[in-house]
């Protein structure tokens, strides 16, 4: 299979997807690269008139969206990623340049002007390689753009609303998908259809082939370059991963060849076989003689079948607070790590390799310390610190998945049956009495919002609002976000008494720390207190739709026209199947569900919130914010 090499040879890398796009997710996964997704922040705003074509303003773009990613990374200290990948996809109409729909009648005007005629979609996309030195980000762009004709069949105005109000144009160029609904409105496409969803994957597979193999002198002849190069063009290379995979060192194999040194002799360097992905596909002689090159590496289905195995070790790990014990650069050798956690020496030992193949510790002839990221989200005492969530998931969320396959085939929750007596809400269950069960739960709660709180609190300018009430606010941190960065509000946190009883201890120090009120109460059954804006942050989508009516009947009779109620939940697209963290969560049967964005809409304004706007974050949760009907309306 030709593809494997290029993406193999990625295998090993961080690679950092710079995009909030399911699609381009999606279209990269659906291959097998191995990557993480940090939505860029850059906002979309260059000068197009600044630009001779219109491809030179989506490459920049693309460009300008990797590279904030890229600062931002190393700024924070988090590992620096080898390599980001940044893309921009926009639409071109004679002279217009179309991004995505503000709104409906924009997405109208969009649509109008592309009916009955052929349209080009260009996709800028940009690779940049990073490195670290003496602290200093020195990163190398590599770009290119693909360009696909469209052509639009004539659209009745009665389809064109119809497929406005379907929902599906608002986050897309152009204000349609090729690849849902929108595949209706298209008589024909010339050139790579995925360049039209979002991603030019054939381009960017010829691309990555172009750094990490650049065609030898001796081979020249051998290069189709209209495609991807196959496994006969690399014949007389070593697919050595360590040092043929890095393009820069390529550079410096090429410049001993300009000395005279014969560059194969430069790069030939073992195979890394600590990689579970082949980094190159050999064909093999069937019983007949004949050649055969076996099917893609299903590295994807590997990575998900063996992915519980990692899960549990970064569970384990983190219980036995091994990541407390080598922070701040302390490196400790396995047996002083297991005389502190009070293991055995040849199980710890295997437990930090485990982590060190996961990224989460660095290995040396010294012994094991964390790495930046784990320094960060695995400390038990840092202020962003995962452990709460992650015990919350190995001694609760892990028990409930135990039960998957009775609990798909039954549709219900299985709470019974993992945890006996008790009942799904510990906050509910007058019954349950464990104090320390609470105090976990709130643990892990308040570690989601320490991640989440920043940028549901800047998702909207809520800077008309002067009270504010978090219902179900729990320990209050998206409350003193919200008063950080809105000083003249005043933030109320409504939560059940056995929560409010615990939230002294999550309360942030210092003189500078504005105050926030907690009140105890059941947002069910009692008043809620007033303000104008309401918080419903991770509640919806554990409720069922009878519990849903009670509260947000009650939140809508609060409100006053121009007051308005803020959600923090992960939104779905509008297939459902994204993102999937959102998608597995659903299985844990709670009554309620996660919802798709038009049908966050639609809950809001059937109790009376209109102008409803969503904003897709990037981060773990996503906010839609909607306003109380005024009487005009
Ligand atoms: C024409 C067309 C576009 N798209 C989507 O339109 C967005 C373009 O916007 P962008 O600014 O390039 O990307 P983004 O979504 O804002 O993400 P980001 O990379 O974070 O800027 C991308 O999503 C694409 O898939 C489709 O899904 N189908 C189509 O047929």
């Amino acid at each position: 299979m030709a593809l494997n090499p290029v993406i193999g040879k990625l295998v090993s890398k961080r690679v950092v997807l710079a995009s909030a796009s399911p699609r381009r997710q999606e279209i990269l996964a659906n291959v097998g690269l191995r990557f993480e997704v940090v939505p860029s922040w850059f906002k979309e705003t260059l000068e197009k008139s600044s630009f001779a074509v219109p491809y030179e303003y989506a490459i920049e773009t693309a460009k300008q969206k990797a590279l904030e990613v890229a600062n931002r990374m190393h700024l924070k200290h988090l590992r620096t990623p080898d390599i980001v990948i940044g893309a921009d996809t926009i639409v071109t109409v004679g002279k217009q340049i179309l991004e995505k729909p503000v709104d409906k009648q924009d997405a109208y005007k969009m649509l109008s002007s592309l009916s009955g005629k052929e349209h080009s979609v260009f996709t800028g996309v940009a690779i940049v390689h990073c490195s670290s030195k003496d602290n200093r980000l020195e990163t190398e762009v590599t770009d290119f753009y693909e360009e696909t004709k469209v052509k639009f069949a004539e659209l009745s105005e009665e389809l064109l609303w119809e497929y406005i109000h379907s929902g599906e144009p608002m986050d897309k160029a152009g204000g349609y998908g090729i690849q849902a609904l929108g595949g209706m409105l298209v008589e024909y496409v010339h050139g790579d259809f995925l360049n039209v969803v979002g991603f030019p994957l054939n381009h960017f597979c010829k691309k990555l082939a172009e750094l990490y193999y650049p065609p030898l002198k001796h081979t020249i002849q051998h290069v189709k370059h209209d495609s991807i190069p196959s496994v006969e063009t690399f014949e007389n290379l070593s697919d050595g991963e360590s040092d043929s995979s890095n393009p820069m060192q390529h550079k410096s194999a090429n410049k001993l060849e300009r000395n005279g040194v014969p560059l194969s002799g430069a790069i030939h360097t073992p195979v890394n076989s600590g990689s579970i992905q082949p980094v190159c596909t050999v064909a093999v002689e069937n019983q007949s003689g004949v050649m055969e090159y076996p099917a893609k590496f299903p590295s994807k289905i590997v990575e998900l079948m063996d992915g519980f195995r990692a899960s549990k070790a970064l569970f384990v790990a983190s219980k036995l607070k091994v990541f407390d014990l080598l922070k701040d650069k302390c490196i400790l050798k396995p047996v002083d790590v297991a005389n502190k956690i009070e293991a055995s020496v040849c199980g710890t030992e295997r437990l930090l390799d485990a982590c060190a193949s996961l990224g989460l510790l660095e290995k040396t002839h010294q012994g094991y310390s964390n790495t930046d990221s784990a320094n960060t989200y695995l400390v038990s005492d840092r202020e962003y610190s995962l452990h709460g969530y992650i015990i919350h998931s190995n001694d609760r969320l892990w028990h409930l998945f135990t039960h998957l396959e009775v609990a798909v085939k039954e549709g219900t929750m299985q709470t019974h049956q993992a945890f006996g007596k008790e009942t799904e809400d510990l906050f509910q269950d007058s019954s349950y009495h464990s104090v320390e069960a609470k105090q976990r739960f709130m643990t892990a709660m308040h570690s989601i919002a320490k991640l989440t709180a920043r940028d549901v609190a800047t998702a909207f300018d809520l800077s008309q609002f002067r009270s504010v009430c978090d219902l179900g606010g729990c320990t209050g941190v998206l409350a003193h976000e919200l008063v950080q960065k809105n000083p003249n509000l005043n933030v109320t946190v409504f939560d059940l008494p056995d929560v409010i009883a615990n939230v002294s201890c999550f309360q942030p120090s210092g003189q500078h720390i504005t105050p926030v009120t907690f009140t105890a109460g059941d947002f069910f059954k009692d008043n809620l207190p007033e303000a104008d804006l309401y918080i419903l942050s991770l509640i919806l989508h554990d409720l069922n739709d009878e519990k849903i009516h009670i509260l947000l009947s009650k939140i809508s009779a609060i409100c006053k026209p121009g007051s308005a109620l803020l959600l923090a939940e992960i939104v779905l697209d509008e297939e459902k199947t994204h993102p999937p963290r959102a998608v597995l969560q659903s299985l844990s049967m709670t009554e309620g569900k996660q919802r798709s964005g038009s049908e966050y809409k639609q809950l809001l304004e059937k109790y009376g919130f209109t102008n409803v706007q969503i904003k897709i974050t990037g981060n773990v949760l996503d906010a839609i914010l909607g306003f109380k009907k005024t009487s005009a309306h």
